[in-house]
Order: C-alpha cells, then sequence, then structure tokens
C-alpha cells in the first residue's frame, strides 16, 4: 500500500488527477506539492490557521479554493462576499452536522444523547428537537433584554467586589495577567449564570481544572486514548464533569439564571439523562469563557503596553463615571461606555480582529451552487478562513497588519453608524464606534461569525469585556513586574484554534490601585 503511494506520488500527483476529474464548477484545487492527501493535513497541524494564508501565492490568490485530504474535501473562503453567501445558506450549508461531532468528542456524550441531539439538528422535518430548542433559547435570552441584563448585573458587581479587594494596594500584586482574568471571569460568570450553587463556589479547584482542560481540548478531540495521551486535560475534565453532574442532579440550576434553567430543563424534557445534562453544561463553559478570556487578556495587553492610548482612554472613560459619597465611590456606567466611549469600544473590536482567526465552519448537506458560479459538492467541508479575511488589505486597507485602535470610529454625520443599541443621540460631527469601517462590507468583521448561528453571547461578551477593562484602566496600574511598560507578547497563530488566538507566552504583571483612588471603592453597573 505504501509502496503504490510513493509511487503514485512520484509519477502522477494524485491530487491532481482528482482535479480533472472534478466539476468545473467546483472551487479550483490547490494541491500539494509534496505529500498528496496529507500535506495538507500536516500543513494545517503544523502552521495552524496561518495556513490558509500561507497557500495563497499569486498563482493561488482564489476567492475561494478546494484542499483534498485523505478523508475530506475542504473548502477554503477567503472572499468576504462568498463569506456572506455561506453563512446565509443554513439550510444547505450546516453549523450543526459539523458541531455536534466535535463536541461529542470534547464533552464525553455518549450515543444515546447524541441520538437525541441529531434529532431534526438542522431543522430538516419543521422546528422541533433539542438543537432548535437550545438555539431558540439562547438567541432570546442573550438577546438584549431583561434576562441578559439581570445577568450582566450580577456579573458586573462580582467583578466590582473582587477587585475591591485590599490585596491590590500598596505594592499590589505580582502575577499572570491570563491567571488574573482566568480567576475573576471564571467566578464571576459562573455565579452570573449557574447561579450561587455553581460548581465553582462549591468546589474552587475546579476553575484550575477547567483552564487545564481548555488547554488540552484539541488532544481531547483527536480523541486517541485521551485517559493516556492527554491525561491532564483528560482527568480535568472527569473532575468537571462531577461538578456539573452533580450541579443538575442535585437542582442546584433551580437557583441560575433563566437561562440554564430552561437550557436544562430543555435537556431534560428531550430525554437526556442528569448525567449528560451536567455534561451538555461544558460546551456552553466554553461558549461563555473560551474567548471571553483571552479576548479580555489582549485588550488588556493593547492597552497596557501603549502609553499615549492608556491615557487617552482614562480620559474618555471619566465620561462614563459617576462619583458618590464624597468622592468615596466611583461607578462606572457600561452603557454609557458603549455610547460615549468610541476609542475603547474602537479598541475593543480591533482586538477582535487581531486575535479572531477561527474558521466558521459548515459541512455541505446537498450539492449547492454559490454566487452563481462555484458548486459545493456534498459532503465536502467549508471553512471561512477568518485570520486571511482579516488581513486583507483589498478590505482593510494597506494597514490591514498593524494595530489601528480607531479603526472602528467615524465620525458621525447621522446617529445610523452608532455602534451600540444604546439610546443617546449623537450629535452631527461627533465621533462614534462604528460597527464596520466605511466600505468594508459585514462578513469580513468575523469574531463573531456570522448568519443564523452568530455567536448569541455577543452582546453579553461587549458588556462584561469593555466594562472590565473600564474598571482595571480607571483604577490601575498595570506594569511589568519591575514597574516598566508590560510588552504585549506574540500572537500564537501556529496552534489550532478553538476560540480567539492565544498569546505565544502569558505576561507577567504587577497590579495596584492607582495612588489617586486608593480610598475609592468601585462600581460597575449597567
Ligand atoms: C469575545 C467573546 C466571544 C467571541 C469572539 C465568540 C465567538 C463565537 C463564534 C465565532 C461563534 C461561531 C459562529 C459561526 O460559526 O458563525 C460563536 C458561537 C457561539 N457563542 Fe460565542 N463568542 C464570544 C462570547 C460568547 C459568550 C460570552 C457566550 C455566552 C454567554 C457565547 C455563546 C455562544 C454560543 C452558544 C454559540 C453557538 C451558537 C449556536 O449554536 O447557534 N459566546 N461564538
Amino acid at each position: 500500500m505504501i509502496i503504490v503511494y510513493a509511487l503514485g506520488c512520484l509519477v502522477f500527483n494524485f491530487e491532481r488527477l482528482l482535479q480533472a476529474r472534478a466539476d468545473p464548477r467546483e472551487p479550483p484545487l490547490i494541491p500539494h506539492r509534496g505529500i498528496p492527501f496529507i500535506g495538507h493535513i500536516i500543513g494545517m497541524f503544523w502552521h495552524g490557521a496561518k495556513y490558509f494564508q500561507l497557500l495563497c501565492s499569486e498563482k493561488t490568490n482564489y476567492p475561494i479554493y478546494t484542499l483534498q485530504t485523505l478523508t475530506a474535501r475542504t473548502v477554503i473562503v477567503k472572499s468576504p462576499t462568498l463569506a456572506g453567501i455561506v453563512q446565509r445558506s443554513s439550510r444547505s450549508l450546516s453549523f450543526y452536522s459539523m458541531i455536534l461531532e466535535v463536541t461529542k468528542r470534547i464533552i464525553a456524550f455518549d450515543e444515546p444523547t447524541m441520538r437525541i441531539v441529531r434529532d431534526n439538528a438542522n431543522r430538516e422535518n419543521g422546528d422541533y428537537g433539542l438543537m432548535p430548542e437550545t438555539h431558540d433559547l439562547l438567541s432570546n435570552v442573550l438577546g438584549p433584554g431583561a434576562i441578559l441584563n439581570s445577568m450582566s448585573s450580577i456579573q458586573l458587581e462580582s467583578f466590582a467586589n473582587m477587585l475591591n479587594n485590599q490585596g491590590f494596594l500598596g505594592d499590589g500584586v505580582c502575577t499572570s495577567l491570563m491567571g488574573f482574568v482566568k480567576n475573576i471571569f471564571t467566578t464571576s460568570n459562573a455565579l452570573a449564570i449557574y447561579g450561587p450553587e455553581n460548581p465553582f463556589a462549591m468546589h474552587p479547584s475546579l476553575i484550575n481544572d477547567f483552564w487545564n482542560y481548555e488547554s488540552g481540548m484539541i488532544a481531547l478531540l483527536a480523541d486517541i486514548f485521551p485517559a493516556i495521551t492527554a491525561r491532564k486535560p483528560y482527568l480535568a475534565r472527569e473532575r468537571i464533569l462531577k461538578g456539573l453532574q452533580e450541579f443538575v442532579e442535585r437542582e442546584h440550576y433551580k437557583k441560575a439564571s433563566l437561562l440554564i434553567q430552561q437550557r436544562v430543563s430543555i435537556n431534560l424534557k428531550h430525554g437526556l439523562t442528569t448525567k449528560m445534562a451536567g455534561n451538555a453544561e461544558l460546551i456552553m463553559l466554553f461558549g461563555i469563557l473560551g474567548n471571553a478570556v483571552p479576548t479580555t487578556f489582549w485588550l488588556l495587553a493593547n492597552i497596557f503596553s501603549r502609553p499615549a492610548l492608556l491615557t487617552e482612554l482614562r480620559q474618555e472613560a471619566e465620561k462614563a463615571v459617576t462619583r458618590k459619597d464624597g468622592q468615596k465611590e466611583a461607578v462606572i456606567h457600561v452603557n454609557v461606555l458603549k455610547t460615549s466611549c468610541p476609542v475603547l469600544v474602537s479598541t475593543y473590536r480591533e482586538t477582535l480582529r487581531a486575535i479572531a482567526n477561527l474558521a466558521s465552519v459548515r459541512f455541505v448537506l446537498e450539492d449547492t451552487l454559490i454566487a452563481d458560479k462555484y458548486l459545493l459538492k456534498k459532503n465536502s467541508i467549508v471553512q471561512i478562513a477568518s485570520g486571511v479575511i482579516h488581513v486583507d488589505e483589498s478590505v482593510w486597507g494597506p494597514d490591514a497588519a498593524s494595530f489601528n485602535p480607531r479603526r472602528f470610529i467615524s465620525t458621525s454625520s447621522t446617529n445610523s453608524e452608532q455602534f451600540s443599541t444604546g439610546t443617546a443621540a449623537v450629535a452631527v460631527g461627533e465621533q462614534t464606534a462604528t460597527q464596520l469601517p466605511k466600505n468594508v462590507p459585514s462578513a469580513a468583521y468575523r469574531a463573531f461569525g456570522g448568519g443564523s448561528v452568530i455567536c448569541p453571547g455577543r452582546h453579553f461578551a461587549q458588556s462584561e469585556i469593555v466594562g472590565f477593562a473600564a474598571l482595571v484602566l480607571l483604577a490601575f496600574d498595570v506594569t511589568a513586574e519591575d514597574g516598566g511598560v508590560i510588552q504585549l507578547p506574540e500572537r500564537d497563530d501556529r496552534r489550532i484554534p478553538l476560540s480567539v488566538m492565544k498569546p505565544m507566552k502569558d505576561v507577567r504583571v504587577r497590579i495596584r490601585k492607582r495612588e489617586t483612588f486608593e480610598k475609592v471603592r468601585w462600581g460597575l453597573e449597567l
């Protein structure tokens, strides 16, 4: 077999033979030059998401192209126009047919549970079934409204309580920046969403376990004797699953947010065991924390490594502060940050542009012609190459590769460009943060994916990340341990992403209350 393969590679290029047989309307194939069928797999493992960019030479700079591997035909989309069409074609290009198989491995769902979740997942037969019901619940509950506000308020209050800790006075604390964010976000999100009897409150060592699990998710996904090959994340997952199963079995979810009460009820109603309903919460926890934590890390790193930007943001964020009790209490209002602090909001969006390279992945359920031109064959996988689109100069301009905190600002002539759904009117000529810079198509900003499965947590994420960053930058000095300006770490773009990019290495920081505000107690409100 190996000899036939080697001869085949030498004499013909197997992948080119396939290209000759393909329907001419299929996106052009980029064959692997050296190792047919497995070369692209090695390339993706070796280079991570950057591989899609490396493949595009002058000759192969196609808006959409095909990669053939042993097991699959993968279509890579790097034109925003085509990305928009792909994400709108949710009937034939399915998110769930891809994601459910991945989820099964990372949260250890058993086969009976998979039969329940796969049933009518793509609404083939109407609006019934566990996945359609869960999808609608998440879009409703996480959309702007009372339930979202109630979760955000509890979470913001918890951030403020944790940051008012006396330990930050004087010389402050030396810590890892990522560890600092992980600890506060895990504790506060768990309280806000999973209630006072959440697994992390009941068993605090699970915070560490969750992040050990998260850093080994790719190894668990590979699923090759994970108890041996991915022992640390595997054991961490065992402990978290036990905590989550206990959360459902002892009905602690009845004291959680309405989001979790309804999620667990839907899962049990559709026949999941209490054990599997516990496992299901692990993927939700990953959705809640997996992107928000590294994004907050990068936002803080981007701000505190640029002293001029920090000074500007401190002045701007003061607009959102009200002072009480003779200056002893300062409350930051997140809705004011969203509407009146364009540089902060723009820095948040630019941070995401720089780190969000997670491909939107879809499975082709039936032959689909897009843009009247490209045929996507049944059973292929489609990946929208977010990382490539986010640095495309023809979309973002000549400075696409650099960090521009003001990229998402416009001097508005109407209030229609305003970023947030806030209520404040914008005067003509005033600066606002925009959803997108002028002439950039909406599908080119890929941080939250798009189409019918666009991230439902994006409103929640914006409030928590922008609110937390505002409190930290107003109340604290975050420096290198020796007191100098922190260095922005490099992005680890070789890692296969399941979330936004991580740094190559963590940043050690000293966090201490700013002298002028040592006696101030901070609050964070919507
Ligand atoms: C900066 C933070 C976040 C980023 C960058 C992010 C990004 C994404 C992306 C790229 C997708 C896939 C969309 C697609 O393939 O088109 C997604 C889906 C999802 N996200 Fe987020 N997310 C964030 C925060 C959150 C939060 C805080 C929550 C929950 C509170 C959440 C819940 C979800 C859920 C449930 C889905 C699946 C949607 C579905 O099944 O229809 N995300 N997110």
